[in-house]
């Protein structure tokens, strides 16, 4: 299990994070969010040793978790971070970057379990292919492999997806958390993408302004998002005597005392996303149809 206790970290006088109090189970998976420049990325490197707390403990099991204050050699074996900047050998193959602290006492375990990974990440075709040769998102596929080849306990991920296309992304997601899961190993996963949370973690934390300000299920914080930061991880959303209203949970009805006006009409595939006005206030909400601008429209709640 992780533990971080009051941890607090500031790179000069600002403070980065402030009080930050955690666990996570073995095989767990924990999201982290918060806008740019809320201290996600500073909080992963904390947690792989790359940087000496300010303040507080971090503990895996029973090891500390210490910098380089106290490690010559940063990091832990049972511990692997993909950091947005993944750092390969350009010039060895897709296979020797993944197999690269593999046993070569154990020649047919180590071509098996880098043929494994390479399924994973979906790049069996590029096995021979010199790194350096690749797009940013094969290389980031690469970077994940090679984090898994010693099966770590604790796996810590930066916006793993970020640079892979749409096309990939959504199986590449299942099949990478489900392998997590199969094999109960720890994940951390900072995101700006509310794809990469809903459907896989367990636990999400929402940091803002050093602190974190929410932590529970996904499910709970899309339904009860407590602050605007919040709801709008989740997508376009409306404030409603107080309440916040998704623009899935605005419909358009015959007649109710919520008269929109319509200003844009945005395809989103499935749906339009409208916006409209609404006694000078924006409002969004979804609708199956086109709409055209100036139109009125009636809308309910729908929650
Ligand atoms: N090496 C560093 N030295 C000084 N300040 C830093 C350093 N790295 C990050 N910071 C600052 O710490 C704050 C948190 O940065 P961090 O990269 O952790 O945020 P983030 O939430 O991961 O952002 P993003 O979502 O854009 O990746 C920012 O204000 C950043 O400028």
């Amino acid at each position: 299990m992780l533990n971080v206790k009051q941890l607090n970290f500031s790179y000069d006088q600002t403070p980065i994070l402030k009080d930050i109090n955690f666990s996570v189970n073995a095989g767990e998976h924990l999201a982290i969010i918060g806008e740019s420049g809320s201290g996600k990325s500073t909080l992963l490197k904390l947690l792989y040793g790359e940087y000496d707390v300010t303040e507080g403990r971090v503990f895996w099991k029973s090891t500390e978790i210490l910098g380089p204050k106290f490690n010559l050699v940063v990091g832990y074996d049972f511990i692997k971070y993909v950091a947005q900047e993944f750092d390969l050998m350009p010039f060895i193959s897709v296979e020797e970057n993944v197999g690269k602290y593999l046993s070569n006492f154990f020649p047919k375990e180590k071509i098996e379990r880098t043929n494994e990974l390479l399924e994973v990440v979906e790049l069996s075709n590029f096995a021979k292919t010199k790194v350096k040769t690749l797009s940013g998102g094969q290389k980031q596929r690469v970077a994940l492999a090679r984090a898994l080849a010693k099966q770590p306990e604790l796996l810590l991920l930066d916006e793993p997806f970020s640079h892979i296309d749409n096309f990939k992304k959504q199986s590449l997601r299942r099949r990478l958390f489900k392998y997590l899961k199969d094999k109960n190993i720890a994940c951390i996963v900072a995101t700006h993408d509310s794809e990469d949370v809903l459907g896989y973690a367990d636990e999400m934390i929402v940091l803002h302004q050093a602190n974190i300000i929410a932590k529970n299920s996904p499910e709970q914080l899309y339904r009860h998002p407590e602050t605007p930061l919040i709801a709008s991880f989740f997508g376009e959303f409306n404030v409603i005597n107080d309440d916040f209203i998704y623009a899935h949970q605005l419909k358009v009805v015959a007649k109710s005392n919520l008269n929109a006006i319509v200003k844009q009409c945005y395809f989103k595939g499935s749906f339009y996303l409208i916006e409209a006005d609404f006694k000078g206030k924006t409002l969004f909400f979804e609708h199956r149809l086109k709409l055209d601008v100036g139109q009125s429209a009636y809308l309910e709640i729908t929650k």
